[in-house]
């Protein structure tokens, strides 16, 4: 097992007409035995950061440490890492339990050994029935398994997982999610896992590195990035149905400070102590988030509310999301499948004042 630490680390590569750079200073550390994510659009530089770690790309500038070793000039074998990718050939003439201890054979492991690594990899993985059979008897989600099973067994330092589900139907994957789970809590190693899939990433991940423009934009844990996140980019890239989003400015009158959404009709009351705060970041034009889990339709009376048509009644079994305009602004608000509110309907969306978010117009930093 093994701390992953990056420090500065950039890549970028360099060609004739142009340079990409692809990681852009990134601080990231991956604790002893923690699951982590790597998250991001495509082409953010997760497969490059990937690279980087296992030993496949040479890194530009800034420094690897796995512990206290400092890994740059390292190849993969010394660093020590085993990778599994979503299609990782079997050998089709060998048994189950011979395509799993192949990589302890190369080693030269006497064949007891690799019998009894064999035998206990298989039980973690739920493939101990199959041992005999051969690849082309074996369902795809078997299959799967057998593959993380031969990256396994050499025991890596860290385990690094690219893009392993991103062919699989919905069934499958959550039998894989789960499987994944197990394994790490199983054998608590160092696990990184690239994805662009937010589901995979909050589901599995101790804590999740959001990677968008070559950059980092925040590290933590799902709650984190779901209730706090840093910016514009994570709260509308965390969550489904994404934010909705509204440029908006700050208004005081006697009733206090709002947030005026801008081109509409629609206000977004604020907390007093967090007016407050917006006051001193003294920002006019601001973008407010709501996400549309935080607008409830006939909600706490008590509670502010927008106030809008409904555009659409989208009914997806255990919710139902209901699309709400004013004329200018669309948003969207989670509700309870039973909802009859038909389209051109007025509706009210109640939300608490507490799960408003404000960022900056400027920068899209949060403020609170
Ligand atoms: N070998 C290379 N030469 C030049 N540019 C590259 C190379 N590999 C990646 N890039 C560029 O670097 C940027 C980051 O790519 P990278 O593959 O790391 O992103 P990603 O987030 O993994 O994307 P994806 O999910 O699509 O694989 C992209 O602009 C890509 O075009």
């Amino acid at each position: 097992m093994a701390r992953v630490s990056l420090r500065d680390v950039n890549k970028i590569y360099r060609s004739r007409h142009d340079d990409v750079h692809a990681v852009n200073d990134l601080n990231l550390t991956v604790n002893d035995g923690e699951f982590v994510a790597l998250l991001g659009p495509s082409g953010c530089g997760k497969t490059s950061t990937l690279r980087m770690i296992v030993g496949l790309e040479e890194i530009s500038a800034g420094e690897i440490h796995f512990d206290d070793v400092l890994v740059n000039k390292l190849d993969s074998q010394a660093r020590n890492v085993a990778m599994a990718f979503e299609t990782y050939a079997l050998y089709p003439n060998f048994t189950i339990e011979e395509n799993l201890a192949f990589p302890l054979e190369v080693r030269g492991l006497p064949a007891p050994e690799r019998r009894k690594k064999a035998r206990e990899i298989a039980e973690i993985l739920r493939i101990d029935d199959i041992l005999d059979q051969r690849p082309g008897a074996l369902s795809g989600g078997q299959q799967q398994r057998v593959s993380l099973g031969r990256a396994l067994i050499r025991d890596p330092a860290v385990f690094i997982l690219d893009e392993v589900m991103s062919h699989i139907d919905a069934h499958l994957k959550f039998q894989m999610l789960f499987d994944l789970k197990a394994i790490h809590q199983e054998m608590k190693r160092t696990m990184i896992y690239v994805t662009h899939d937010q589901v995979e990433a909050l589901a599995l991940a101790d804590r999740v590195a959001v990677m968008s423009n070559a950059e980092l934009q925040q590290f933590g844990t799902r709650n984190d990035l779901y209730h706090t996140p840093a910016n514009v980019f994570v709260a509308d890239f965390i969550g489904e149905p994404p934010t909705n989003f509204f440029e908006a400015e700050l208004f005081t009158d006697h009733n206090g400070t709002v947030l005026k959404v801008v081109g509409s009709d629609l206000v977004i009351q604020l907390e007093p102590g967090h007016a407050q705060r917006i006051l001193r970041w003294n920002e006019r034009h601001l973008t407010v988030g709501i996400r549309p889990q935080s607008l409830h339709l006939g909600g706490d009376p008590a509670l502010p509310a927008l106030e809008a048509k409904v555009a659409i009644n989208e009914y997806l079994g255990e919710r139902s999301i209901l699309t709400l305009t004013d004329g200018t602004r669309s948003f969207r608000a989670m509700v309870d499948p039973d909802t009859t509110a038909q389209r051109g309907e007025r509706v009210k969306v109640h939300y608490a004042l507490q799960d408003v978010m404000v960022f900056s117009g400027k920068t899209e930093l949060i403020i609170l």
